[in-house]
């Protein structure tokens, strides 16, 4: 097991850590919350870092479906960027502590009756977040405790690693098709990287959802474990990518990411100008519109 398993911890779904049953409970929890420190305070994210493992636990924690706003994406840029240059992390685990949903994508609200400025200011954010997630030099695993469409599978494929609740109800996938819109090419790009361009060119032109069943057969996610064991699992899988050298699991990860990274490098702004002019056209606002009304009447 672990070092991090053998600190007895587990997160639920409140996001309070808890302890699992022990023999000596009691010194597990003073050992844990010893070595644990707070990194964010802030309401949206939540991140703990345990200094003798070296593991950071981040937990979305923005009701009700941790959708990526401006505001979301920023602090979730800074904390990762905070966690690259803290040397005493090795690795990060990312989950939601909300129930049901890891993250239901880019928040529809930041890109539906907006100003143009406000577009170019969203679109940055999104591109800042997926530079610093993907190009980060830390083992990062996405334990996925819940449905993850769009933007939230975007974050989970730019982890190292996948475990994913068994629960058939839970989806993920790039569904952006099935809102009118285009996953633009570097969504595409990390889809590919996981799971291959054929898989991809069906994912991407469905909109396809794929239930964590699914998912796991594409390749889309690593492994698939009982809900109320996604983050131990994450914690037991970290624990054996922390057992290679730093040194050269970076330089290989850099090897395998940089291409694609330099590509929206070479393409920022004209990704940003593209993503303006395509979301304020006035049939893809009405598209947007229309799904986020689908989305309410489901509801009621
Ligand atoms: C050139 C390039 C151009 C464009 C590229 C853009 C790329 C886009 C990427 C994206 O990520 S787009 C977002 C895609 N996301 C989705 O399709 C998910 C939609 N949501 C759902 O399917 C569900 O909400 C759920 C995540 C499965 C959770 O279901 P649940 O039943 O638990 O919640 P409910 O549906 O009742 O939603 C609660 C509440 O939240 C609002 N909501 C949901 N998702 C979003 C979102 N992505 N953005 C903003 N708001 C969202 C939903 O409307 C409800 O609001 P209400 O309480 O006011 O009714």
């Amino acid at each position: 097991m672990s070092s991090i398993l053998r600190r007895c911890t587990k997160l639920t779904h409140s996001g309070i850590l808890s302890m699992l049953p022990g023999s000596n409970g009691r010194s597990c929890a003073l050992q844990y919350f010893a070595s644990e420190k707070r990194y964010s305070t802030s309401s949206k994210i939540k991140v703990d870092l345990d200094s003798n493992t070296g593991v950071a636990i981040m937990q979305f924690q923005s009701p009700p479906v941790n959708s990526l706003s401006l505001d979301f994406l920023t602090e979730f840029a800074i904390n990762i960027e905070k966690l690259e240059l803290d040397r005493s992390c090795r690795g990060v685990i990312i989950t939601s502590a909300l129930p049901k949903v890891f993250s239901a994508g880019l928040d529809i609200l930041e890109m539906y009756q907006k100003s143009p400025e406000h577009y170019v200011e969203f679109w940055k954010a999104v591109q800042e977040a997926w530079f610093k997630l993907y190009g980060s030099s830390k083992v990062t695993i996405a334990a996925i405790n819940g449905n993850s469409p769009a933007g939230g599978c975007l974050l989970a494929m730019c982890c190292d690693y996948r475990i994913m609740a068994e629960n058939p109800r839970y989806s993920i996938g790039l569904n952006e098709t099935q809102l009118g819109i285009v996953a633009p090419f570097w969504f595409k790009d990390t889809m590919q990287n996981v799971v291959g361009h054929r898989e991809t060119e069906k994912g991407l032109q469905l909109g396809k959802l794929y239930t964590a069943p699914e998912a796991l057969k594409v390749g889309l996610v690593d492994e698939l474990v009982p809900e109320e064991k996604v983050v131990s699992s994450a914690a037991e899988a970290m624990s054996k990518w922390l057992a290679i050298p730093d040194h050269a699991r970076q330089l290989s990860k850099s090897m395998m990411r940089k291409p694609t990274i330099d590509r929206l490098l070479a393409a920022r702004e004209a990704d940003i100008t593209n993503f303006v002019s395509f979301t304020s056209k006035d049939s893809i606002q009405k598209s947007l519109g229309m799904y986020m009304e689908m989305l309410k009447k489901r509801r009621s």
